[in-house]
């Protein structure tokens, strides 16, 4: 039997203080009493933002502003095949009521378990959203120039990023050294004094990656793997460059994708950019939230979300 392939177009609405809004499915409707993110199937002609729009009129009588691609998967149940667009939208006009008499909460994605049951492709999303937007590099480079890193770490602290990488791939003692072991564990230390996380470039020995909050692989190590090669609890973020890239990523279960260069960078100077546009057709494959790395900065957040992105990574930033 062929099953139904439905389009849906969902909507990740969320309030100033973080919160994410929840409905319960309606009485009538296939998985009824079970929690979800509030959308409905696209209809013929319609955009992603023109259905979303529409549904959450339908269903919760709000009229939203400017919705931002976000993530996009395929979920293979039982009966049909949803192929669902999750959307995040931050301004609306109205106040939230359930038109369909059912159900709804605004609830932190921690919180959003104790609702009840939530439908099985909307818990992976749930977690998504506890990825900070803004991804920061590290670049100790050299022993002189470490004091000036560590002064723009303690700015990227004070602005709230909560996510860095450590990432030293030429300091002079070797990758594996005593001497960047010190800087990573001291890193370490702040970042968690300050509610931030930080993962390992892969590039750095596998011992400290148990260490870190979890590991970014590079593009030629995740080839190389067969598993996920962290437990669940910690973040495993992929870098890539082309489609092929992804596709291990979605192999090993990333947390995440980091993509790029999308704009031209210092760091890549013969290699041309990816530019937005191929940077939104490669992201929709990932499956995942998606950083867009490569001329990005926090002031490039709301143009990396305009083009499907999660979030910005950058180096200076
Ligand atoms: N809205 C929503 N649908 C989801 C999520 N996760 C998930 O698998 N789905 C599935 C459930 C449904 O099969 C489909 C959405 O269809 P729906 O029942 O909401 O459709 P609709 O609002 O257009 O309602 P109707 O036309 O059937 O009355 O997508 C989610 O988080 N939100
Ligand atoms: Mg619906």
């Amino acid at each position: 039997m062929n099953k139904p392939f439905i389009r849906v177009a969902v909507g990740v609405v969320l309030n100033p203080q973080g919160q994410v809004l929840l409905a319960q499915r309606p009485e009538d409707k296939p998985w009824a009493g079970w929690w979800e993110f509030p959308g409905g199937k696209i209809e013929s002609g319609e955009t992603e933002h023109q259905a979303l729009a529409r549904e959450l009129k339908e269903e919760l009588d709000i009229t939203i502003g400017e919705s931002y691609p976000w993530v996009h998967f395929t979920y293979e149940y039982p009966k049909t095949i949803v192929e669902l667009s999750f959307r995040r939208v931050y301004t609306w006009n109205g106040e939230v009521r359930g038109l369909e008499q059912q159900a709804f909460a605004w609830t932190t994605p921690e919180k959003a378990h104790d609702l009840g049951e939530l439908l099985p492709a909307s818990v992976a999303p749930l977690k998504w959203l506890n990825i900070p937007g803004t991804y920061a590099i590290s670049h100790f480079a050299t022993p002189d120039q470490q004091e000036a890193y560590w002064q723009q770490f303690d700015q990227l602290l004070a602005q709230g990023v909560k996510l860095f990488q450590f990432r030293e791939p030429t300091w002079h003692d070797g990758v594996g050294s005593t001497s960047l072991k010190a800087l990573f564990d001291a890193m370490l230390v702040k970042c968690h004094a300050h509610g931030a996380k930080l993962l390992v470039n892969s590039i750095h020995p596998r011992a400290w990656w148990t260490l870190a909050d979890g590991v970014q692989l590079r593009a030629q190590d995740a080839v190389q793997l067969e598993e996920r090669p962290i437990p669940g609890d910690k973040l495993m973020g992929v870098s890539c460059h082309h489609l092929a890239d992804i596709l291990y990523a979605n192999v090993l279960n990333a947390d995440f994708v980091v993509l790029g260069h999308v704009e031209a960078t210092p760091s890549h100077p013969n290699q041309p950019p990816l530019g937005w546009e191929q940077f939104q057709q490669f992201a929709q494959e990932a499956g995942r939230p998606v950083f867009a790395i490569g001329g990005q900065s926090i002031k490039r957040l709301e143009k990396a979300r305009e083009h499907g992105a999660h979030g910005v990574a950058f180096m200076r930033g």
